[in-house]
């Protein structure tokens, strides 16, 4: 693998007694590969990304990059960062206000011959879009676009390694998806490898090529994106990625292998779940998302909306069982229901996921 983590570990000096920012973190990415690491506020992310940069030193473990070692807490080894060749764009983007777009570029490039030097600025504003804006000031130009700036300054070095840590928080919304459909293309288009950290999960899904969900400073889940949708490895990413709800279960042993039972039905596709014997008597939690929960008139289990949320081509409801459960569902918004109205539902899942049931919370 061309970047490694090995049970990467850093505590800061001052934090007193505290867990760890960064605790046993292991993760490998492929030469032009994209990683992007999502989590709470305060999970570690920022401090993982600074230990790869070295500006910060391990603790424990070890960091590799295309089989150099660049840090290894065992033997005491910390690469500085400028022997790294590792790129950094970070969310305040702090370009050269007196200098021109052109020269911001060049900036980190002062070592090579001149001529070189404004092929690789006529490069990078190339691939970057933006060749017509060479001469123009950082100030002419709109937030998304100072930013493809910066990203253009922070590859025109060639880095064997780019970091980005939430380039984009400061810009609208809109903004932000097209830009992170455009650096995605371009980090390919350069064969750059990026880790990239967000706490935005549709940003996560579009840009990465593998997803790391973050908690307390450990690495949850390390993963395509698909897998940690539909096959979350702990309790903490199911509930954090997506909408959805862990709904009282049961599995037993049916005829063609193990079902799962629940206040909507029973959910068949369960051939990667658990035995029933891996819970007491088969009681656990099922991981029901709203797109899990599909809106069907004709569908004996019915249930009451409690609220909803216009989201444009659908709502998302919160919806009331009889017997009291919660569930989350996901409706085309041409069917406008109101609340307190009770409609039917079933349960379509692909994935089965189940839990033990966490301790404090009583079986049926
Ligand atoms: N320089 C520092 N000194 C002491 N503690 C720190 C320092 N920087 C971060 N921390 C602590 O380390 C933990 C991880 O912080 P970090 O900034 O890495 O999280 P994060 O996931 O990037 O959060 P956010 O999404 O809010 O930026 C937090 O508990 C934070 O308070």
């Amino acid at each position: 693998m061309f970047l490694a983590l090995d049970q990467v570990g850093l505590r800061y000096p001052n934090s007193h007694g505290r867990r760890a920012a960064v605790d046993a973190v292991t993760l490998a990415l492929g030469r032009g590969q994209i990683g992007v690491l999502i989590g709470p506020s305060g999970c570690g992310k920022t401090s993982l990304l600074r230990s790869i940069a070295g500006l910060e030193r391990l603790q424990a473990g070890r960091i590799r990059i295309d089989g150099e070692t660049l840090a290894d807490a065992g033997s005491g080894l910390h690469l500085p960062p400028e022997a790294r060749r590792i790129g950094m764009v970070f969310q305040d983007y702090a370009l050269f206000p007196h200098l021109s777009i052109a020269q911001n570029i060049g900036f980190g490039l002062q070592g090579l011959p001149r001529q070189q030097r404004e092929q690789r600025v006529r490069e990078m504003l190339e691939l970057v879009g933006l060749a017509h804006a060479a001469k123009r000031a950082p100030h002419q130009l709109s937030g998304g676009q100072q930013q493809r700036v910066a990203l253009a300054r922070a590859l025109a070095p060639a880095p064997r390694l780019m970091l980005l840590d939430e380039p984009f928080s400061s810009l609208d919304v809109d903004l932000r998806e097209h830009l992170s459909q455009e650096l995605r293309a371009i980090l390919h288009a350069s064969g750059t490898t990026a880790l990239f950290v967000t706490h935005d999960q549709a940003e996560a899904f579009a840009i990465g090529d593998v997803v790391g969900v973050m908690h307390q400073g450990r690495l949850e889940q390390w993963d395509e994106a698909y897998t940690v949708y539909h096959r979350p490895a702990t309790r903490f990413v199911a509930d954090f990625i997506g909408h959805g709800v862990f709904t009282p279960a049961r599995i037993v042993a049916g005829p063609d292998g193990p079902l799962v039972r629940t206040a909507v039905g029973e959910l068949t596709d369960a051939g990667e779940c658990p035995l029933p014997t891996a819970y007491p008597d088969g009681a656990c939690e099922v991981l029901l998302r709203a797109d899990d929960i599909v809106h069907d008139d004709l569908a004996p289990v019915k249930a009451q909306i409690e609220r909803k949320i216009f989201r444009g081509a659908e709502f998302l409801y919160t919806l009331r069982l009889a017997s009291g459960e919660r569930l989350m569902a996901h409706v085309p918004s041409h069917h406008d229901h109101q609340l307190g109205e009770w409609i039917g539902i079933r349960a379509h899942v692909d994935h089965v996921v189940t839990f033990g049931i966490p301790a404090g919370v009583a079986a049926d």
